[in-house]
Protein backbone atom coordinates (compact mmCIF):
# COMPACT_ATOMS: atom_id res chain seq x y z
CA UNK A 1 0.00 0.00 0.00
CA UNK A 2 1.76 2.97 -0.57
CA UNK A 3 1.64 6.11 1.57
CA UNK A 4 0.70 9.91 0.47
CA UNK A 5 2.31 11.37 3.83
CA UNK A 6 5.10 8.98 5.85
CA UNK A 7 6.26 9.71 9.47
CA UNK A 8 9.55 8.15 10.66
CA UNK A 9 10.69 8.13 14.36
CA UNK A 10 8.50 11.62 15.05
CA UNK A 11 9.16 13.28 18.37
CA UNK A 12 8.27 16.96 19.30
CA UNK A 13 8.76 18.41 22.21
CA UNK A 14 7.70 21.86 23.81
CA UNK A 15 10.57 22.41 26.42
CA UNK A 16 10.54 19.10 29.03
CA UNK A 17 6.89 18.21 27.34
CA UNK A 18 6.97 15.02 24.84
CA UNK A 19 3.76 16.25 22.60
CA UNK A 20 4.68 13.33 19.98
CA UNK A 21 6.97 10.78 21.02
CA UNK A 22 8.68 8.71 18.63
CA UNK A 23 5.71 8.24 16.14
CA UNK A 24 6.31 6.01 12.82
CA UNK A 25 3.13 5.54 10.51
CA UNK A 26 2.03 6.43 6.73
CA UNK A 27 -1.37 7.41 5.30
CA UNK A 28 -2.25 5.12 2.96
CA UNK A 29 -3.38 6.72 -0.82
CA UNK A 30 -7.03 6.85 -1.21
CA UNK A 31 -8.03 5.83 3.02
CA UNK A 32 -10.18 7.89 5.28
CA UNK A 33 -7.82 7.72 8.53
CA UNK A 34 -9.76 9.49 11.54
CA UNK A 35 -7.46 10.48 14.52
CA UNK A 36 -8.88 10.27 18.18
CA UNK A 37 -7.53 10.82 21.19
CA UNK A 38 -8.42 12.34 24.95
CA UNK A 39 -7.27 16.00 25.14
CA UNK A 40 -3.56 16.35 24.98
CA UNK A 41 -2.95 13.46 23.66
CA UNK A 42 -1.15 15.02 20.70
CA UNK A 43 -3.76 14.79 17.68
CA UNK A 44 -3.05 18.59 16.64
CA UNK A 45 0.96 18.41 17.36
CA UNK A 46 0.87 14.99 15.15
CA UNK A 47 -1.15 16.77 11.93
CA UNK A 48 0.57 20.18 12.12
CA UNK A 49 3.78 17.59 11.58
CA UNK A 50 2.09 15.59 9.00
CA UNK A 51 0.71 18.77 7.04
CA UNK A 52 4.41 20.07 7.07
CA UNK A 53 2.77 23.19 9.40
CA UNK A 54 5.27 22.48 12.18
CA UNK A 55 8.50 20.67 12.59
CA UNK A 56 9.23 18.13 14.09
CA UNK A 57 12.55 17.80 16.97
CA UNK A 58 13.87 14.65 15.98
CA UNK A 59 12.17 11.77 13.06
CA UNK A 60 11.29 12.80 9.59
CA UNK A 61 7.95 12.98 7.95
CA UNK A 62 7.57 12.46 3.99
CA UNK A 63 4.86 14.16 1.93
CA UNK A 64 4.34 12.84 -1.88
CA UNK A 65 7.84 12.00 -1.42
CA UNK A 66 9.43 14.81 -0.42
CA UNK A 67 11.48 14.95 2.70
CA UNK A 68 9.48 17.74 4.51
CA UNK A 69 13.08 18.59 6.55
CA UNK A 70 14.81 19.04 3.75
CA UNK A 71 12.94 22.13 2.52
CA UNK A 72 13.51 25.70 3.68
CA UNK A 73 10.28 27.60 5.00
CA UNK A 74 9.62 29.02 1.55
CA UNK A 75 9.67 25.62 -0.14
CA UNK A 76 7.67 24.12 2.99
CA UNK A 77 4.97 26.48 2.04
CA UNK A 78 5.00 25.93 -2.00
CA UNK A 79 4.93 22.20 -1.01
CA UNK A 80 1.33 22.68 1.16
CA UNK A 81 0.25 24.40 -1.10
CA UNK A 82 0.63 21.78 -3.68
CA UNK A 83 0.04 18.89 -2.11
CA UNK A 84 -2.00 19.60 1.22
CA UNK A 85 -5.73 20.54 1.25
CA UNK A 86 -6.91 21.95 4.86
CA UNK A 87 -10.26 21.78 6.24
CA UNK A 88 -11.07 23.59 9.98
CA UNK A 89 -13.76 23.26 12.20
CA UNK A 90 -14.24 26.96 11.72
CA UNK A 91 -14.53 26.69 7.61
CA UNK A 92 -12.49 29.60 7.68
CA UNK A 93 -14.19 31.26 4.45
CA UNK A 94 -13.12 34.97 3.53
CA UNK A 95 -16.71 36.93 4.56
CA UNK A 96 -16.28 39.76 1.79
CA UNK A 97 -16.16 38.12 -1.07
CA UNK A 98 -18.41 35.02 -3.09
CA UNK A 99 -18.15 31.36 -2.17
CA UNK A 100 -17.28 31.31 -5.95
CA UNK A 101 -14.10 33.60 -5.23
CA UNK A 102 -13.48 31.99 -2.05
CA UNK A 103 -12.95 28.34 -3.89
CA UNK A 104 -10.56 29.68 -6.23
CA UNK A 105 -8.73 32.22 -4.22
CA UNK A 106 -5.66 30.50 -2.90
CA UNK A 107 -4.77 29.27 -6.53
CA UNK A 108 -5.39 32.56 -7.89
CA UNK A 109 -2.94 34.02 -5.19
CA UNK A 110 -0.35 31.23 -5.89
CA UNK A 111 -0.72 32.23 -9.69
CA UNK A 112 -2.10 28.72 -10.74
CA UNK A 113 -5.67 28.72 -13.16
CA UNK A 114 -7.92 26.93 -11.41
CA UNK A 115 -9.98 23.93 -13.30
CA UNK A 116 -13.14 24.96 -13.64
CA UNK A 117 -14.10 21.73 -14.68
CA UNK A 118 -12.98 20.06 -11.85
CA UNK A 119 -14.24 22.91 -9.45
CA UNK A 120 -17.71 22.82 -10.95
CA UNK A 121 -17.92 18.86 -10.85
CA UNK A 122 -17.51 19.12 -6.65
CA UNK A 123 -19.62 22.37 -6.53
CA UNK A 124 -22.13 19.55 -7.77
CA UNK A 125 -21.07 16.75 -5.78
CA UNK A 126 -21.82 18.99 -2.42
CA UNK A 127 -25.15 20.90 -4.01
CA UNK A 128 -24.04 24.43 -3.88
CA UNK A 129 -24.70 25.40 -7.66
CA UNK A 130 -26.77 27.85 -6.30
CA UNK A 131 -24.78 29.16 -3.76
CA UNK A 132 -22.03 30.24 -5.61
CA UNK A 133 -23.03 33.90 -5.89
CA UNK A 134 -23.80 34.72 -2.18
CA UNK A 135 -21.28 35.92 0.79
CA UNK A 136 -20.45 32.97 2.86
CA UNK A 137 -22.71 34.46 5.82
CA UNK A 138 -25.44 33.76 3.56
CA UNK A 139 -24.83 29.73 3.80
CA UNK A 140 -26.02 27.99 6.57
CA UNK A 141 -22.54 25.98 8.88
CA UNK A 142 -23.24 22.72 6.92
CA UNK A 143 -23.12 24.53 3.16
CA UNK A 144 -20.03 26.60 4.44
CA UNK A 145 -18.13 23.77 5.52
CA UNK A 146 -19.09 22.23 1.96
CA UNK A 147 -17.78 24.87 0.14
CA UNK A 148 -14.74 24.95 2.53
CA UNK A 149 -14.39 20.98 1.69
CA UNK A 150 -14.82 22.39 -2.12
CA UNK A 151 -11.86 24.91 -1.68
CA UNK A 152 -9.54 21.98 0.25
CA UNK A 153 -10.04 19.89 -2.91
CA UNK A 154 -9.75 22.85 -5.54
CA UNK A 155 -5.77 22.05 -6.20
CA UNK A 156 -6.23 18.36 -6.32
CA UNK A 157 -3.81 17.70 -3.15
CA UNK A 158 -2.46 14.53 -2.50
CA UNK A 159 -4.26 14.54 1.24
CA UNK A 160 -6.63 16.48 2.99
CA UNK A 161 -6.18 17.13 6.48
CA UNK A 162 -9.72 17.93 8.41
CA UNK A 163 -9.44 19.31 12.02
CA UNK A 164 -12.75 18.72 13.87
CA UNK A 165 -14.80 19.57 10.47
CA UNK A 166 -18.18 18.67 12.18
CA UNK A 167 -17.72 20.03 15.34
CA UNK A 168 -19.73 23.11 14.82
CA UNK A 169 -22.22 21.22 12.90
CA UNK A 170 -25.79 19.99 13.98
CA UNK A 171 -26.41 16.16 13.57
CA UNK A 172 -27.93 16.87 10.30
CA UNK A 173 -25.45 19.16 8.86
CA UNK A 174 -22.53 16.69 9.93
CA UNK A 175 -23.43 13.77 8.65
CA UNK A 176 -23.93 14.56 5.47
CA UNK A 177 -19.97 16.33 5.88
CA UNK A 178 -18.92 12.81 6.56
CA UNK A 179 -21.09 11.03 3.64
CA UNK A 180 -19.02 13.62 1.39
CA UNK A 181 -15.47 13.20 2.48
CA UNK A 182 -16.09 9.57 2.31
CA UNK A 183 -17.33 9.73 -0.97
CA UNK A 184 -14.46 11.74 -2.17
CA UNK A 185 -12.41 8.84 -0.66
CA UNK A 186 -14.50 6.24 -2.12
CA UNK A 187 -15.32 7.53 -5.54
CA UNK A 188 -12.29 9.86 -6.37
CA UNK A 189 -9.56 8.00 -4.46
CA UNK A 190 -8.72 10.99 -2.58
CA UNK A 191 -6.72 10.64 1.07
CA UNK A 192 -8.46 12.49 4.22
CA UNK A 193 -6.86 12.48 7.45
CA UNK A 194 -9.88 14.04 10.21
CA UNK A 195 -9.36 14.76 13.93
CA UNK A 196 -12.44 14.37 16.09
CA UNK A 197 -13.83 13.56 19.31
CA UNK A 198 -16.39 11.98 18.05
CA UNK A 199 -16.99 8.37 17.83
CA UNK A 200 -19.70 8.53 15.09
CA UNK A 201 -17.42 10.67 12.87
CA UNK A 202 -14.51 8.31 13.23
CA UNK A 203 -16.88 5.30 12.40
CA UNK A 204 -17.38 7.15 8.77
CA UNK A 205 -13.61 6.14 8.51
CA UNK A 206 -11.99 3.33 6.83
CA UNK A 207 -9.30 3.95 10.12
CA UNK A 208 -8.60 5.18 13.33
CA UNK A 209 -6.08 5.95 15.37
CA UNK A 210 -6.55 6.56 18.54
CA UNK A 211 -3.37 8.06 20.60
CA UNK A 212 -2.33 8.74 24.14
CA UNK A 213 0.24 10.50 25.47
CA UNK A 214 2.11 11.60 22.60
CA UNK A 215 1.95 7.59 21.08
CA UNK A 216 -0.50 6.03 18.84
CA UNK A 217 -1.46 3.59 20.51
CA UNK A 218 -4.38 1.97 18.15
CA UNK A 219 -5.34 1.20 14.78
CA UNK A 220 -8.82 0.08 14.14
CA UNK A 221 -9.74 -0.62 11.01
CA UNK A 222 -13.18 -0.32 9.83
CA UNK A 223 -14.09 0.70 13.33
CA UNK A 224 -17.63 1.13 15.34
CA UNK A 225 -18.58 3.57 17.20
CA UNK A 226 -19.18 1.68 20.17
CA UNK A 227 -15.65 0.08 19.91
CA UNK A 228 -14.18 3.73 19.70
CA UNK A 229 -16.49 5.42 22.27
CA UNK A 230 -15.42 2.27 24.79
CA UNK A 231 -11.43 2.78 23.47
CA UNK A 232 -11.67 6.26 25.05
CA UNK A 233 -13.62 5.43 27.89
CA UNK A 234 -10.62 3.17 28.99
CA UNK A 235 -8.13 5.54 27.65
CA UNK A 236 -9.76 8.47 29.93
CA UNK A 237 -9.44 5.78 33.21
CA UNK A 238 -5.76 5.16 32.31
CA UNK A 239 -6.12 1.89 29.94
CA UNK A 240 -3.03 1.90 27.60
CA UNK A 241 -3.53 -1.83 25.87
CA UNK A 242 -2.16 -1.96 22.34
CA UNK A 243 -4.63 -3.45 20.27
CA UNK A 244 -3.96 -5.12 16.63
CA UNK A 245 -2.85 -2.88 13.64
CA UNK A 246 -5.13 -2.51 10.75
CA UNK A 247 -3.96 -0.96 7.48
CA UNK A 248 -2.08 2.19 8.38
CA UNK A 249 1.05 0.94 9.43
N1 LIG B 1 2.72 25.47 21.21
C1 LIG B 1 2.75 24.70 22.29
N2 LIG B 1 3.53 25.02 23.35
C2 LIG B 1 3.59 24.24 24.45
N3 LIG B 1 2.89 23.08 24.60
C3 LIG B 1 2.10 22.71 23.58
C4 LIG B 1 1.98 23.49 22.40
N4 LIG B 1 1.10 22.86 21.57
C5 LIG B 1 0.70 21.74 22.22
N5 LIG B 1 1.29 21.65 23.42
C6 LIG B 1 1.11 20.57 24.38
O1 LIG B 1 1.37 19.34 23.71
C7 LIG B 1 0.46 18.32 24.13
C8 LIG B 1 -0.30 17.80 22.94
O2 LIG B 1 -1.15 18.86 22.48
P1 LIG B 1 -2.12 18.68 21.23
O3 LIG B 1 -2.74 20.03 20.99
O4 LIG B 1 -1.40 18.05 20.13
O5 LIG B 1 -3.23 17.68 21.81
P2 LIG B 1 -4.66 17.29 21.21
O6 LIG B 1 -4.78 15.82 21.35
O7 LIG B 1 -4.83 17.89 19.86
O8 LIG B 1 -5.63 18.02 22.25
P3 LIG B 1 -7.14 18.60 22.05
O9 LIG B 1 -8.00 17.41 21.79
O10 LIG B 1 -7.42 19.23 23.38
O11 LIG B 1 -7.10 19.58 20.92
C9 LIG B 1 -0.43 18.95 25.20
O12 LIG B 1 0.11 18.65 26.47
C10 LIG B 1 -0.31 20.44 24.90
O13 LIG B 1 -0.50 21.20 26.08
Amino acid sequence: MSHVVTLEAVTKKYGELVALDNVSLGFPQGRFVAVMGPSGSGKSTLIQCAAALDQPTSGSVTIGGVDVGSLNETKRTILRREHVGFVFQSYNLLPAITVEENLTLSLRLAGKRPDRAWIGELVERVGLQDRLRHRPAELSGGQQQRAAIVRALAGRPDVVFADEPTGALDLRSAAQVLDLLRGLVDDLGQTVVMVTHDPAAAARAHDALVMADGKVVDVLAEPSAEDLAARLTQLARGGLAVHAVGGVR
